[in-house]
C-alpha cells in the first residue's frame, strides 16, 4: 500500500470563550493513494475541522500529519504552502469562484498564484472533460451552479495534484446536478489516480467512494 495521507493520534479544541470545544479527540486516518475516501457525521461532528487539518489549512493541537513523506509540523511556513500548491486541490460547498474572471482564468487562478504557467493543454483536457471548454471566456455569474462546481473541480485539478479535498460538494445542488458532480470526480480519479477524500452530509454520493468513514465523538469509525 502507498499511504498518500495519514493522521496520527491528531486532537483539535477551538476556544470560545471560557468554553473549549473539542472537535477532534486522538483522531487516526490513513488514505491510500489513488483512493476515494467519504468522511460522514452529524453537524458538528467536526468534519470541516478534519478536512482543514488534513489540508495543511488549520494545525492540530496534538498528533501528527504526514503528506505522502513529508510530516507537516516539520515544514516551514513557506515549504508547508508550497507543499498545499503542489499537491491539494480544494473543492468547497459555495464553489468561491472569483467573479471578476472568467472560467480560465477562474481555472488557472492556482497557478498564478504560484507564479506557475499554465499547461494548456492540460488545463483544455480538464475543462472538455467538464463540458465547459465552450464557456472559457464566460464569467461564473453566467453558469449554473452545477456547471460552477465543475469549474472548482477543475480549479481543484489544475495543478496536477495528488489530493483533492471536497467540503460538501454536492450540498448546494439538486440531486440530478450532485450526481453530476460525483460522476465527475470519479472520473477524474480514475484518470488521474488522484486521491479524493470527501465530507458529505449526502449517502447518494458517499457511495461514489471507495471506503465512508464516520466521524463521531472526534474519531474515525
Ligand atoms: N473557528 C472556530 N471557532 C470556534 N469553534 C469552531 C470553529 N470551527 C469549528 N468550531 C466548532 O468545532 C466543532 C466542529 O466543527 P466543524 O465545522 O468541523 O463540524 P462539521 O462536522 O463540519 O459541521 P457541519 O456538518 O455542520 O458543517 C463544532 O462544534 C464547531 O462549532
Amino acid at each position: 500500500m502507498d499511504t498518500i495521507i495519514r493522521m496520527k493520534h491528531v486532537s483539535k479544541s477551538y476556544q470560545l470563550g471560557l468554553k473549549s470545544i473539542q472537535a477532534l479527540k486522538n483522531l487516526d486516518f490513513t488514505a491510500e493513494r489513488g483512493e476515494f475516501v467519504a468522511v460522514m457525521g452529524r453537524s458538528g461532528s467536526g468534519k470541516s475541522t478534519f478536512l482543514k487539518i488534513a489540508g495543511t489549512l488549520e494545525d492540530a493541537d496534538e498528533g501528527k500529519v504526514w503528506i505522502g513523506e513529508k510530516e507537516i509540523q516539520t515544514l516551514s511556513r513557506q515549504e508547508r504552502c508550497e507543499m498545499r500548491q503542489g499537491s491539494i486541490g480544494f473543492v468547497f460547498q459555495k464553489y468561491q469562484l472569483l467573479q471578476e474572471y472568467t472560467i480560465w482564468d477562474n481555472v488557472c487562478m492556482p497557478l498564478y498564484i504560484a507564479h506557475q504557467n499554465p499547461d494548456r493543454d492540460y488545463i483544455q483536457q480538464i475543462l472538455e472533460r467538464a463540458g465547459l471548454w465552450e464557456r472559457c471566456m464566460d464569467y461564473p455569474e453566467e453558469l449554473s451552479g452545477g456547471e460552477q462546481q465543475r469549474v472548482a473541480i477543475a480549479r481543484a485539478m489544475a495543478a496536477k495534484p495528488e489530493i483533492i479535498l471536497a467540503d460538501e460538494p454536492t450540498g448546494n445542488l439538486d440531486y440530478r446536478t450532485g450526481q453530476e458532480i460525483m460522476r465527475m470526480l470519479r472520473a477524474s480519479r480514475e484518470m488521474y489516480l488522484q486521491t479524493i477524500v470527501m465530507v458529505t452530509h449526502d449517502m447518494e454520493s458517499a457511495n461514489y467512494a471507495d471506503r465512508i468513514v464516520i466521524l463521531e465523538d472526534g474519531k474515525l469509525r
